[in-house]
């Protein structure tokens, strides 16, 4: 064990609920509990209890009686932490809770920082750092998908995948190091060919896990999706429709919504964030205009982009069916890689020929999905989440395979990536053993980074740093 201090904090969120949990870690967790704890059914004391026990009893501090309380004991290393480990189940009264952590504080401990009890669980081998991150995504999760990719990364899915490709290469790089001893005598310890087959099975583990960041960001943070298209299409409207709710304010004036507005729905178990944003059109209107640019940075961020219109207006007017087109057009120019939902809302209101001249329009816009949908009746816009979900690349999802999501991760891969492309290209040049164990011995770096057999206090304050505290 490193630390000598005991730490306590509560485990529960912060205010009043049916039981709070409190919790102790450290070498004296179990003896301050047992100093303050009274059982109601013998006189044996905690410290004489086995682990993984659970207690019921008082907390007290001399005659003084705080709470009836269960108490659990967790015998190191057999705990979470690694550690002693005791956690009191009290009434989830603020005062009580307050009042239970007071008295440890006054025994003795030390409150936790952010993150310390899942720190120490690190620095005692009870979950590598990926594992230890994954806690936090996991607390954080609010979908499936994310849930699902936290208890992929919490098992340790990711990790071993690291491990396995870090020993083997680790294994080769022993090897060449091995024959720079023997440089006289000219001897090839390390079989090449096999070497060629690992680093390109490397390289493409490697580059799946990259691309998978991808996904696995917008899994993480919610898909964007922008809501654009002119003023007083139904903008505001199909979002109120999406969220089932009245989020945005709408009206008949073209220039309602002004500033972008944004909330988040799940369909499917998949976070979307969709943006309702400021009608493009030209305007003299400072306030306007300035939404309107913020409109078109909000297209930048977007994953998808839903462009609506008025069905209508355009059905009605040759000059503005034409118009719509040249619209389409050019945001299909400005932004080509976006992936672009056509919509031609208002349907509710088509007449008969109208909805043919319609269908005759939306063919002149070419290689382009559209839907047709009413926001206000509700009519298509479960045809449009179904499309949504269309667009989203879920195949990795679905086969259960690792999703990168943290950042840091992901720049780790990007390196080591970097560094396997360099002993590959030395294995075909024929470069010499000891320039390419150099290049070896930096992906070996990248890798430990991303278990944590690598890394710095820096680090480690950083990424704790973002926990809750209790965690
Ligand atoms: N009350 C409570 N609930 C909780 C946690 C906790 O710490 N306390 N957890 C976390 O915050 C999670 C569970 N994680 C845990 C992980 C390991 C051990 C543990 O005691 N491990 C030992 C013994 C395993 C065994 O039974 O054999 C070990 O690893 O050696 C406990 C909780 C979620 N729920
Ligand atoms: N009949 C019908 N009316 C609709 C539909 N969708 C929106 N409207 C009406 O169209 C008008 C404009 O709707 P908004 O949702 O405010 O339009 P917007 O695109 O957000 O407009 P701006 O914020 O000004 O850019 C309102 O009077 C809505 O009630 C629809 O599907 N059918
Ligand atoms: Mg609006």
């Amino acid at each position: 064990m490193i630390y000598n201090d005991t730490i306590v904090a509560l485990a529960t969120a912060s205010g009043a609920g049916a039981v709070a949990i409190i919790r102790l870690s450290g070498k004296d967790a179990i003896a301050l509990a047992s100093a303050n704890f009274k059982s109601v059914t013998n006189n044996k004391k905690l410290v004489n209890q086995k682990t993984h026990t659970i207690h019921l009893g008082h907390i007290v501090e001399g005659t003084r009686v705080i709470d009836q309380v269960l108490v659990s004991i967790f015998k190191n290393p057999n705990s979470y932490t690694g550690e002693d480990v005791v956690e009191v189940s009290c009434h989830g009264s603020v005062y009580i809770q307050q009042e239970i952590i007071q008295l440890f504080l006054r025994k003795g401990c030390r409150m936790a920082n952010p993150g310390e009890f899942t720190l120490r669980a690190f620095l005692n081998g009870k979950l590598d750092l990926s594992q230890a991150e994954a806690v936090a995504d996991l607390i954080a999760s609010d979908n499936e998908a994310s849930h699902q990719i936290a208890m992929q990364q919490m098992r340790g899915g990711f990790s071993s995948e690291i491990a396995k490709l870090r020993e083997e290469l680790l294994n080769f790089a022993s090897l060449i190091e091995l024959e720079l001893d023997f440089a006289e005598e000219d001897v090839e310890f390390a079989d090449r060919t096999q070497f060629k087959d690992l680093v390109e099975r490397i390289s493409f583990v490697l580059k799946r896990l990259i691309d998978s960041f991808a996904v696995g960001n917008v899994i993480k943070n919610g898909i964007p999706v922008a809501i654009v298209g002119e003023p007083n299409v139904g903008k505001s409207t199909l979002l109120n429709a999406l969220l089932n709710e009245e989020r945005a304010i709408v009206s008949d004036i073209a220039g309602t919504t002004r500033d972008t507005i944004e909330d988040e729905l799940v369909i499917n178990g998949i976070g979307f964030r969709f943006i309702d944003t400021a009608g493009i059109r030209d305007t003299k209107d400072v306030v306007e205009s300035i939404g309107i640019k913020k409109t078109f940075e909000k297209i930048e961020q977007a994953q998808v982009v839903v462009y609506l219109f008025d069905a209508d207006v355009i059905s009605s007017d040759d000059k503005k069916s034409e118009n719509i087109v040249v619209e389409i057009e050019k945001i299909k120019n400005k932004y080509p890689l976006k992936p672009l939902l056509i919509i031609a809302n208002k349907i509710d209101k088509l007449t008969e020929d109208k909805k043919q001249s319609l269908n005759s329009i939306l063919s002149k816009v070419e290689g382009s999905q559209y839907l047709s949908i009413s926001a206000k009746s509700g009519e298509g816009v479960e045809n449009l989440k179904t499309q949504l979900l269309n667009f989203v690349n879920t195949g990795a999802l679905k086969n259960n395979e690792t999703i990168v999501t943290n950042t840091r991760h992901y720049d780790s891969l990007l390196k080591a990536f970097e560094e396997i492309q360099k002993v590959k290209y030395g294995l075909e040049t024929g470069l010499s053993g000891d320039l390419m164990a150099i290049d070896i011995r930096q992906a070996l770096y990248h890798f430990g980074e991303i278990t944590g057999e690598i890394t710095s206090d820096d680090l480690l304050g950083n990424i704790f740093a973002n926990f809750c505290i209790g965690k």
